[in-house]
């Protein structure tokens, strides 16, 4: 599949702080690449070296082809770039922003205005167009600053942590939006440290920790390899089950217990026999679903969502 993205070996320092060291990875075309780490982990910094904002201190970027030190020019006008910051004019309408914002992208006359319409639609926010920005809602300014960067049809969207403090509607047009955009072939690069995020969104991911990515590759097949296996149960007989079936890791969570098991469909079978033929009373019994935090517990040693 074509790469549309390709880093090797990127790092940056700001002073004596180590922000980046060594970073490689690559994106293909058409697909959702998500950048997954905790605060402070390097990933606007990797997004800021993609759009020239930094510069890197080592290492090499190919976007399209083209190599970003040689032709950033013709690179800014295929990738559209939203800032972790939302930058519109509040005093400003929705549609003037746009206007301005698709003139500085090199956009103009009657292509300008089909192309905000377009993205107005996108972004579901036609209706309000006329409104000053600074009536809007944080979502409502997240969802026109990433109609902003797509006025030029980049054919690369790179957004930074573009859900952050808004509300679940905005969330949710954002993704659909995300969704549609990839259906017409852009490729997006997402950065987040929310792991649900990337898990229904992402097709191939980095994890970045510390200025280091600590694993990538496909989403299916790194949750297959790393995350654990386990059953959801609850039942108010546990001390039963556990002297009838051979349980080797069992911890509480909310009003049942995990079990952990590398054979869990097998494990799920056998609790389900051993219940019905004993009559223990079971009022949830379910596999659980591998997730990103339990990769990252398996690779660092400590849980995502305690950065
Ligand atoms: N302009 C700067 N000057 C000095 N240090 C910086 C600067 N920008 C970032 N850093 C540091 O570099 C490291 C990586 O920051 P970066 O903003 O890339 O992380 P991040 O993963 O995007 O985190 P966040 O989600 O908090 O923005 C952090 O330790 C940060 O404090």
């Amino acid at each position: 599949m074509e790469l549309v993205l390709d880093i090797q070996h990127l790092s940056k320092k700001y002073g004596k702080k180590t922000a980046l060291e060594d970073i490689s990875f690559s994106v293909k075309a058409g697909t959702c690449f998500g950048l997954l780490g905790p605060n402070g982990a390097g990933k606007s910094t990797t997004m800021k070296i993609l759009t020239g904002i930094v510069d890197a201190d080592n290492g090499n970027v190919m976007i399209l082809g083209m190599d970003s030190k040689k032709h950033l020019h013709s690179i800014k006008q295929k990738v559209g770039y939203v800032p972790q910051s939302i930058t519109l004019y509040e005093e400003l309408n929705a549609y003037d922003n746009l206007l301005f914002f698709g003139q500085m992208y090199g956009v103009k006359g009657k292509l300008l205005q089909e192309r905000i319409t377009k993205v107005l639609t996108q972004t579901g926010l036609l209706d309000r167009a006329k409104d000053k920005v600074k009536e809007y809602s944080g979502g409502m300014k997240r969802r026109i600053n990433i109609a902003a960067a797509l006025l030029h049809d980049p054919k690369i969207l790179i957004l930074d942590e573009p859900t952050v403090g808004i509300d679940p509607q905005s969330r949710n047009h954002i993704f659909d939006m995300i969704r549609a955009l990839k259906e017409e072939g852009v490729t997006i690069i997402y950065s987040t440290h929310y792991m649900e995020e990337v898990e229904v969104l992402c097709d191939d991911i980095a994890i970045i920790d510390n200025g280091k990515i600590i694993t990538q590759g496909n989403l299916k097949e790194l949750l297959e390899q790393y995350s654990t296996k386990s059953i959801y149960i609850e039942t108010d007989d546990i001390e039963k089950l556990k002297q009838l079936i051979h349980i080797s890791k069992i911890t509480s969570k909310n009003d049942g217990w995990v079990i952990e098991s590398d054979q869990p469909v097998d494990l799920l079978q056998t609790i389900l026999k051993t219940t019905t033929e004993q009559g223990i009373k079971i009022q949830a019994l379910e596999m659980m679903r591998p997730t990103l935090e339990s990769v990252f517990l398996s690779l660092t040693g400590t849980s995502l969502r305690d950065k």
